[in-house]
């Protein structure tokens, strides 16, 4: 074999193994950074934060910082991460969060006693994501608030500051602290039917992209209302079809199969350069 044939066949060799590491490597995490996936699951034994049927649901892990609020102490947040996990029945959306927190902070009743607390918000209207800092007046945001002291509440908000709770709450939330010091954690679990129950509730039934955030407070480091742990707008892909959208991986594909051109158009007119010498 001439040393251009040789320089031919590795280049052939190379290019052979980009194009396979560029499509599949990115096939394996094709899912998108903010999509959380949701799991649909027949029976519903997701109601207890402990419940064996979590165990099948993948967990998905947002990261949280303070929000920008403008009350004091705003930026002095404690959790800087929450696990989130979703499951879906025909009849009912199952939320599970779970953080690390050393302390079980369950009374608000002294002046300086604050309560943990974690919530969850969706826009009222699905099809427009809306400002992240609870809502606007264009599109407000339900509120699904656990929180130590006060239990489960259903919010409606269209800014801070605008909050007001739903009257008849069809929100459920379970809640346990468990183990102890650096690895204590709290899990709640969340459900609501998928019908919206009245108006101004997030209809749960939708086709499309179900956006939603997450916030946590810890109480013994003095966090409530504005000062809080919040997540950016994520996802919930209701849309269906395969997690992780092929135009990722066509694009991947369109790359190698650039890189293989570029060397293969290259290493040809070396060959042919050296060949008329
Ligand atoms: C990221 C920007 C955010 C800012 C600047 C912000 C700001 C505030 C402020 C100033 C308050 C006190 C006034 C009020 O009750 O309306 C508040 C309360 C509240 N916020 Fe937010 N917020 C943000 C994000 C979120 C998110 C993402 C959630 C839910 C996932 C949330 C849930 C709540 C709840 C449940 C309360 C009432 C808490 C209580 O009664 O102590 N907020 N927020």
């Amino acid at each position: 074999m001439t040393d251009h044939r040789r320089t031919l066949t590795l280049t052939a060799v190379l290019s052979a193994l980009i194009v396979v590491s560029t499509v599949a490597a990115p096939m394996v995490s094709a899912r998108p950074a903010h999509e959380i996936p949701v799991s649909e699951v027949s029976t519903a034994d997701l109601a207890e934060p402990n419940a064996d049927g979590w165990d099948e649901v993948p967990a998905s892990d947002v990261p949280l910082s303070s929000a920008p609020s403008s009350v004091p102490n705003a930026d002095d947040t404690s959790v800087e991460t929450v696990d989130v996990q979703a499951a879906r029945t025909d009849e009912r959306l199952f939320v599970r969060l779970e953080w690390h927190d050393a302390t079980q902070d369950m009374n608000a009743s002294a002046t300086r006693e604050f309560a943990d607390a974690v919530a969850v918000q969706f826009p009222t209207n699905t099809s427009s994501r809306p400002p992240i800092a609870m809502g606007g007046p264009d599109n407000r945001v339900n509120v699904w608030y656990w929180s130590g002291a006060t239990g489960t509440q259903e919010l409606l908000a269209g800014g801070a500051g605008s909050t007001t709770a739903f009257e008849n709450p069809t929100v459920q939330a379970n809640a346990s602290h468990s183990g102890t010091g650096g690895n204590a954690t709290w899990t709640v679990v969340y459900s609501r039917q998928l019908d919206a129950p009245s108006e101004n509730r997030t209809d749960l039934r939708t086709d499309g992209d179900l956006d939603v955030a997450f916030a946590v407070w810890n109480g013994s480091n003095g966090e409530r209302s504005g000062q809080k742990a919040v997540s950016e707008w994520h996802y919930y892909p209701f849309s269906g079809g395969p997690q992780g959208p092929p135009y990722e991986t066509l694009l991947w594909s369109l790359a190698g199969i650039a890189i293989v051109g570029v060397v293969g158009v290259t290493s040809f007119g070396i060959y042919r350069t050296r060949g008329a010498e």
